[in-house]
């Protein structure tokens, strides 16, 4: 079966990048600032950083990460950064590394994959003392995904680099995540006590609450994809002692990152008055005015809700992608209660079924064991085609780097969730590589997809089906 699709005015207008950078409000100048992000990106010099309660000086030198680092983090850690291929800093490295390494409290605000991670944790290799056997970092985490994958990156730079001979003891790094038991997390820190603590806040909380883990000796504190953690109902409260009873301000740097902060400003008061901060932290916003990669390109078809399926296979067979996710919406507890399939796997069985393509279909939902979902994200890092087919598990910090399509079969719920479910692609900082969201709309749904577009300043194109 051919199938194509063109855009509703002209075929190839939605590749040029000029056309999508649109504001809903307008902006000074909507091309010098195109051009001057493009210039900042490539030479690693933006300066877009702003500063709350605070004069901060930024570096705007163009410089190496090693330049950057080197007097602060250890030189076996800089080594590995090197080998794994980290050698230019993304901007929001250029931008936070400076006001991390003074020990200043940090809000990192930028976009999705703009390389955050490395950044909180070279701040904490430049911290801990991987002599003392006891918890200098705890980094907390919403998904069990975020968790293992930030444990990775983590004990790649802790490893010891090929280059240096007589190294120091590298740094115990600990995953403390949801589906490990009480019992064996309390064997593991016997065995062998960690430096660096990586967790989901539920796990963290039940080792603290026993007395099993302290945090005594904690020197830095990270709260990755902050906005969702405090959004969410479930871990708020446990977010907040740990901010103020299980760990002072005082004794701890403590720094929050995320691609949303909605409301930053007042979020930043908030962080103060409530004293989950020091009065001096600094807001590092990274191209404010640009809230998503100008890398990716946003399509959307209008189809009824019966063809969806059909559609998602056209588009599949037409963009014929590398490596894609396609996002579904949690199932109802109604629909769950009657006893109706996930509608994750009702996708699934349709595409063993009419999918002919090479990539390999992969499913990760919260209802499927946690061994699984290790072994699904795991998998997909290695073998780098697939078409993962996920719920919003998949939306927040997954960092799958060969993904060049994404496809929302269900329409986010909101903004927020549109802008990290995109942000599971164009995660490459220093390509020039064009990347494809795409959405499967009703009708009806071109409204509220309008409103992601005025909100996240960005422009989709509408695609028509050719027969
Ligand atoms: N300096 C660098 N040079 C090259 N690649 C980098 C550099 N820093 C980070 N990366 C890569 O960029 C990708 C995205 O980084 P990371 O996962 O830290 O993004 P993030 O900002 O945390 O995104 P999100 O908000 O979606 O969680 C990763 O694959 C990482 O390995």
């Amino acid at each position: 079966m051919a199938s194509s699709f063109t855009t509703h005015t002209n075929p190839l207008s939605w590749t040029s990048p000029m056309k999508l950078l649109s504001y809903s409000s307008a902006p000074p100048n909507r091309n010098s600032s195109l051009l001057s992000y493009r210039r900042n990106r490539m030479s690693n010099c933006l300066s877009l950083s702003t500063s709350v309660n605070s004069t901060v000086e930024t570096n705007n030198t163009c410089s190496t990460l090693l330049a950057l680092c080197e007097g602060h983090v250890p030189d076996h850690v800089l080594r590995r950064a090197e080998e794994i291929g980290y050698i230019m800093p993304t901007p929001v490295q250029n931008e936070a590394l400076p006001v991390l390494f003074s020990g200043r409290d940090c809000v990192l605000h930028a976009q999705t994959g703009s390389g955050k991670t490395l950044a909180y944790l070279l701040l904490i290799f430049s911290v801990v003392n991987p002599q003392r056997s006891s918890v200098q970092a705890v980094i907390v985490v919403p998904t069990r995904e975020l968790g293992m994958q930030v444990t990775k990156v983590a004990r790649t730079l802790a490893a010891k680099s090929m280059q240096l001979e007589n190294e120091q003891k590298s740094c115990t790094v600990m995953a403390l995540l949801d589906g490990g038991t009480l019992r064996r997390h309390k064997s593991w820190l016997k065995v062998e006590p960690p430096v660096i603590v990586i967790a989901t806040l539920r796990s963290l909380c039940q080792m603290l609450d026993k007395h099993i883990l302290k945090l005594d000796a904690l020197r830095v504190l990270v709260i990755d994809e902050v906005d969702f953690m405090f959004n969410s109902s479930k871990e708020v409260s446990s977010l907040k002692k740990l901010l103020t009873i299980h760990s002072s301000i005082n004794s701890r740097q403590t720094v929050f990152a995320s691609a949303s902060i909605p409301q930053h400003r007042r979020f930043v008061y908030d962080c103060i008055q409530q004293k989950w901060t020091k009065a001096n932290v600094v807001h590092v916003h990274v191209n404010p005015i640009e809230p998503m990669p100008s890398c990716l390109l946003h399509r959307y078809v209008i189809c009824g809700n019966r063809e969806k399926y059909s559609t998602l296979l056209q588009l599949l067979q037409s963009d014929a992608p590398q490596s894609a996710i396609i996002f579904v919406g949690e199932q109802s507890e109604k629909s769950k209660k009657a006893g109706n399939a996930p509608p994750t796997t009702l996708l699934i069985e349709f595409l063993k079924t009419s999918y002919g393509g090479c990539l390999e279909l992969v499913l990760l939902e919260e209802d499927i064991n946690f061994n699984q979902r290790a072994t699904s994200i795991t998998d997909l890092k290695q073998s780098g085609d697939y078409l993962l087919v996920a719920t919003d598990i998949a939306g927040r910090g997954v960092d799958l780097p060969e993904t060049t399509h994404i496809y929302n079969f269900d329409i986010p719920k909101d903004a927020i969730n549109y802008l990290h479910r995109a942000g599971r692609t164009g995660r490459k900082p220093f390509s020039e590589s064009k990347c494809y969201v795409t959405s499967i709309i009703s009708a009806e749904e071109r409204f509220v997809l309008q409103r992601f577009e005025n909100e996240l300043k960005f422009q989709c194109e509408e695609l028509l089906f050719l027969e």
